[in-house]
This record gives C-alpha cells, structure tokens and sequence, in this order.
C-alpha cells in the first residue's frame, strides 16, 4: 500500500521537510538522482526541457548528473527565468559544459532517443501559456521515449485533468503519488509509473494506492466484500460537483451521507467509506469484487 496525495499535502510536506530536515538544494539533488536512476541512460541521446520552477530545477541537476556519468544531453529551456535552486544546478550544468538550447518551435527533436520533460510541476495552475504550448506540442509529436519528472506537465496534480498534458512512456513522481494520476484521463497520459523517495516527511495521509485485500475500513466498518458499495462513474461524479469539489471529495461526502462504500469507477477505481479512500492497484480482482455492486449504479 502507498500514499496518494494532493498537490497541497506536497507542498506543505516539502516545506516541513525543507524547515527542519533537509536543504532544498538536497532535496532537488536527491529527485534529480531518483530520475536517473530510474532510466537507462548509456547510448542515449538526451534533451532535457526545462521551466521557470523547481520543476526545471530538477532537470538542471539531471543534467549535471548526466554529464558526471558522460551521458551527453542537451538542455532545452522554455523559459528565461530560474527558481533559486534551478540556478544553483544550472551554473553547475554549465561549468560541466552540458549544450543549452532556447526552445523555439519547430525545433527538430528527431535526433534524441530520450525527451525529459521538467517544464512545470506542482506549481503549475490553469491553462498551459506561451512557449509551454509548443514545447509540450513537440515533445508529444517526438517519437522519443518520454520520461516526465514529478508531473506530465499541463496535468493537474489534483484533478488529472489538463487540455495539454505531456504523453510519458515513464513518470518519475517526486516523493510521493498524485491523486490526479489516477483519475479521468490522467491515467492514459502516464506510462509507467515510478516513485522517487528523497526523504520528503509526511504531513498528512489523504489516500491510498492499495489491492481490494488491503481496503480496510476501520472507522465506518464497512467493507469491499458486501453488498454495501454505490457505483459510480467519474462523469457521473462530476457531474454532482459543487465549488471546486474533485472526484475524491464527492465520493467522501456521499459515501458519509449515505453510510456506504462509494466506487468511482476506473483504470484504477477509486473507492472510499468518506473517512479512508483508495485507489485500486492494477491486477487481477477476484470475480466477486470486479462484480461487486452491478445493478446499483447511481441514477
Ligand atoms: N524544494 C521543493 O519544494 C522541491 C521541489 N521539487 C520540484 O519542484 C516542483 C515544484 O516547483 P515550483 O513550486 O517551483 O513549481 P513548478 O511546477 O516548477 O512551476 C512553477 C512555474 O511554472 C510557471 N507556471 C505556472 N503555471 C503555468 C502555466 N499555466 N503556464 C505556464 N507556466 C506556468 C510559473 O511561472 P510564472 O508564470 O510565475 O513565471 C512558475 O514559476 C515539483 O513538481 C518538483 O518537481 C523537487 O525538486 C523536490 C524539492
Ligand atoms: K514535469
């Protein structure tokens, strides 16, 4: 069973970590290390893009790592602004003598085997602007494999949601799951999946990736295995959606009112007594479970 959180729970989780635990130069170290070590790097031609936040930051560190391994990549940045950090890592990149390019449109990506997107992560809000348009354009266009660090960028972390999300064969999300990779469309745009650790502490639960065996309920006592579960469709979850309210919200707040499991239904379903909510892990579920609650759809 692994956490699933919000893009708050993130931000906050990192700032406590960042307050008492770990500098934030480490920190973006650390998630650029778990990035290369997540892929095969050797014989690869690599371009990295990069944004105005931390989440290029991340990609200027990689850069650096890439260079100490002798892997040669070339830095295409979207943007002209640096988060502090990112400067940091981007003045160490270029002491390396890693190549830097400014993204312009109709760029020839053709040559790269391997595209990092590092354009915008949990600080990104609303529709994607400018330059993040094209860039997010050509990496889908690329026939590169594509490895997104944190968040496929243009997606919202909370919702899944975005009109122009970068499509990964691989995501790298930094210290813990996002809710919106499992939900709606979210879970089409992400290849695989993989988890960096960097140390982040914590500062709250809010869901679960887990297996139906691992859904326990110990508040409400309800349980996968009875009859007591409302399906639903995202849509149909949406569409009861009031003030700003995300598909974890509604099925917490009609599972307490109703006092019964709710099922979002989905590549990875979400399911949820209104007090613990899960998303279920990909695999084989037993017939009885896969079946469960079909005649109940909510009208
Ligand atoms: N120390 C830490 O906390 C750690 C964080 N880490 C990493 O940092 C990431 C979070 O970094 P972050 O907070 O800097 O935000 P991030 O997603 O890079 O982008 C923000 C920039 O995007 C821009 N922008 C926003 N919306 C936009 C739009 N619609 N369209 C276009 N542009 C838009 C906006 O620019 P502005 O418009 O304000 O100039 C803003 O400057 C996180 O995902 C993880 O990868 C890890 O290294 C671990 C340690
Ligand atoms: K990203």
């Amino acid at each position: 069973m692994k956490d699933v959180i919000t893009v708050a729970t993130m931000r906050e989780s990192d700032a406590h970590t960042i307050a008492l635990y770990v500098p934030s130069r480490e920190l973006m170290y650390r998630a650029a290390m778990g990035v290369y070590q997540a892929v095969n790097w050797q014989g690869k031609k690599v371009a990295i893009f990069t944004g105005s936040g931390n989440n290029g930051g991340d990609g200027y560190a990689l850069a650096g790592i890439l260079a100490d391994h002798s892997v040669p990549c070339c830095l295409y940045q979207v943007s002209e602004h640096y988060s502090e950090d990112g400067k940091y890592y981007y003045d160490q990149a270029v002491e390396k003598g890693v190549e830097r390019k400014r993204f312009s449109e109709g760029e020839d990506l053709s040559r790269y085997d391997i595209l990092v997107d590092c354009l915008l992560g949990t600080g990104f809000s609303g529709p994607v602007r400018g330059a993040f348009q094209q860039a997010i354009q050509a990496i889908n266009r690329a026939k590169a494999y594509v490895v997104s660090v944190d968040i496929n960028s243009g997606m919202n972390g909370d919702t899944g949601k975005g009109d122009l999300v970068v499509r990964s064969d691989l995501t790298v999300t930094i210290g813990y799951l996002k809710a919106g990779m499992f939900l709606g469309e979210a879970v089409w745009k992400v290849g695989r999946l993989v988890v960096a650790d960097i140390g982040i502490r914590l500062v709250r639960e809010d869901f679960f990736l887990a297996t139906p065996e691992e859904m326990v309920f110990p508040r409400s006592g309800l349980s996968l295995q009875s009859s007591q579960v409302t399906m639903m469709t995202p849509g149909e979850a949406e569409s009861v959606s009031k003030n700003g309210q995300t598909i974890p919200d509604v099925a917490q707040e009609i599972a307490l009112r109703s006092q019964r499991l709710v099922r979002v239904l989905g590549k990875h379903s979400l399911v949820t007594d209104g007090y613990r909510t899960y998303f279920m892990e990909e695999g084989e579920y037993p017939a009885e479970i896969a079946s469960l609650g079909e005649g109940e759809r909510k009208e």
